[in-house]
């Protein structure tokens, strides 16, 4: 949902479900779906009517909340039982993002914590969700402003370039790569964004330039093999992005293309940060080889809108994220600071 300032909330509770942002029909049609139920919360995550690491986080603690609001017992064992299989049902949606798993995970801790019925129960679960939304909110405009003082203080102007849609629609809102956008261009700082229109899913073209747009802020949309042309004709001063899972020792898995990004921008000897949350730090792995990457329907490659652009008999390989080696990474922007992305584990909580 959008506010008086154009601020665009892609999650919303309101009155006794989840309204989301149907962000498979943007730019052309902005829609909005009602969510009731678990079973529909998790069809919008893996159809992507959601998406976005922090979104999905969000979206799916409301799942587990929706999910819980259904299971018709007062025993508490039985609850708990019921309770694990929801958190089954909306972990098997996507595999990538951290956030969904470190969601689920704090929605099932807040239920073992509280000490009461079944419904009090219940009623904590719908609290923590919307705790976990607000500090999302509050965390993209820390990362905003902490990414603003990481980029080069010259030229006074920044011409950035993104990639995917890492914007208010990827989070709770405001967003944590375009979040920084955000915060440079109200800083009077920011020329222009690149942003690069991320095929197959094409979230650049689709969403972070209807989100610049929307807040009237200079996009340019490139075609994705159009970025190291830029970068080689000194259009770009900086590459911000955002982040699905990050390992310990600062390898990034983001959207696919996001790596050629990087070594083009280390090429051109232009800074390439990663914007993104605590919570999509995973301590829990050593390395960015062990973080699982989504390969998508073959339809994503071969269809564009109605079109079908190869011949049968091809085959497809359809990975939905890629991973970028820490050593291409100037810094990781979080809400606490912009660090390197070998001194992660001094975040570590
Ligand atoms: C703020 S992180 C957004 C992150 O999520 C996107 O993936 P998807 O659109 O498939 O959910 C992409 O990797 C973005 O960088």
């Amino acid at each position: 949902m959008t506010s008086p300032t154009n601020q665009v909330y892609p999650i919303v509770w309101q009155d006794d479900r989840v309204m989301l942002v149907d962000q498979t029909q943007l730019p052309n049609k902005y829609a909005v779906v009602e969510i009731k139920c678990c079973e529909d919360m998790a069809t919008a995550i893996t159809t992507m009517i959601v998406r976005g690491a922090p979104a999905i986080g969000v979206a799916a603690a409301y799942g587990m909340y929706l999910g819980a609001r259904d299971i018709e017992t007062e025993d508490s064992e039985t609850f708990f039982q019921e309770l694990e299989k929801v958190a089954q049902l909306l972990r098997q949606t996507r595999p990538t993002a951290v956030n969904l798993f470190w969601a689920i995970a704090r929605i099932l801790k807040a239920a073992s914590e509280t000490i009461g019925s079944v419904a009090e129960i219940k009623e904590a679960l719908l609290e923590t969700a919307k705790a976990i939304q607000l500090e999302d909110l509050q965390t993209c405009h820390a990362i905003g402003d902490r990414g603003l003082e990481a980029l080069p203080a010259n030229p006074d102007k920044l011409c950035l370039l993104t990639y995917c849609n890492a914007g208010a629609l990827a989070t709770a809102g405001y967003g944590t790569a375009l979040g920084v956008v955000r915060s440079t261009w109200r800083a009077g700082r920011l020329a222009r964004v690149y942003a690069c229109e991320t095929r197959p899913r094409l979230q650049g073209a689709k969403l972070t330039s209807w989100e610049c747009v929307q807040e009237g802020i200079p996009v340019t949309l490139i075609t994705d093999n159009m970025a190291a042309h830029c970068m080689n004709r000194g259009l770009i001063d900086a590459v911000v992005v955002g982040a699905d899972r990050i390992a310990a020792n600062g390898d990034t898995a983001n959207k696919i293309g996001t790596y050629s990004v990087a070594l083009v921008a280390k090429a051109h000897k232009i800074p390439f940060f990663v914007a993104a949350p605590l919570s999509t730090i995973d301590f829990e792995l050593a390395t960015g080889m062990e973080i699982p990457i989504e390969e998508r329907h073959p339809s994503e490659i071969y269809q564009v809108g109605e079109t079908v652009i190869c011949p049968p008999g091809v085959e497809f390989y359809n990975p939905a994220f890629d991973v970028t080696p820490a050593e291409l990474i100037a810094g990781i922007i979080t809400e606490k600071g912009v660090v390197p992305p070998d001194s992660l584990h001094k975040l570590q909580f």
